[in-house]
């Protein structure tokens, strides 16, 4: 069981997406996940491929860059799926509703650092980074709430 913050290479944009399938079926109600990582990092290649994995109805799944907000129907209930890179003010995090989606829906938020004050107490961390390969990418993978040690138990796997 990991207890501890752990790291895994992702060789392959089809190991990202394989990884967000098997986390996306870990995932429940009030459940947020915090994208973080550069331009290209792969934040929404990850998100793109865990809503998919989800949708009762097939269909698409666009950048929420403009949007900043993007919600969607799935077998879990409602999931927001949000890009924080173009917020012009913390506030706005309000005026979108995602406060209190971070209490009944699951959520998973690009750019978490602009959320400031207003980030969500529990939530798993996934840090993403380029690599000098292009198609590589590594991650970290930490959690504020003790219970996804459990949760994520033999994820590493998916990576071997
Ligand atoms: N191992 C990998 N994992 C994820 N994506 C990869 C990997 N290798 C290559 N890629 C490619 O990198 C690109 C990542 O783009 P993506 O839009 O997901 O980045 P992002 O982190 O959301 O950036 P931005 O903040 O600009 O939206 C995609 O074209 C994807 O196919």
């Amino acid at each position: 069981m990991p207890v501890a913050p752990f790291h895994l290479t992702l060789p392959s944009p089809e190991l990202t997406a394989r990884l967000a399938v098997r986390i996306g079926s870990l995932l429940r109600p009030g459940d947020v996940i915090l994208l973080s990582g550069g331009i290209g990092a792969g934040k929404t290649h990850f998100a793109r491929a865990l809503i998919q994995s989800l949708q009762t109805v097939p269909e698409d799944v666009p950048s929420p860059t403009f949007t900043l907000v993007q919600v969607y129907d799935t077998e879990k209930g409602e999931l927001w799926h949000s890009d924080l890179y173009r917020l012009s003010h913390p506030d706005e995090v309000i005026e979108l509703g995602l406060v209190e989606a971070f209490e009944s829906a699951i959520c998973l938020i690009e750019w978490p650092d602009r959320l400031g004050d207003l980030a969500p107490h529990s939530a798993l961390s996934l840090s993403f980074s380029l690599t000098e390969a292009e198609d590589s990418r590594e991650l970290d993978v930490s959690w504020t709430d003790p219970d996804w040690a459990a949760r994520l138990e033999g994820l590493a796997d998916v990576a071997a």
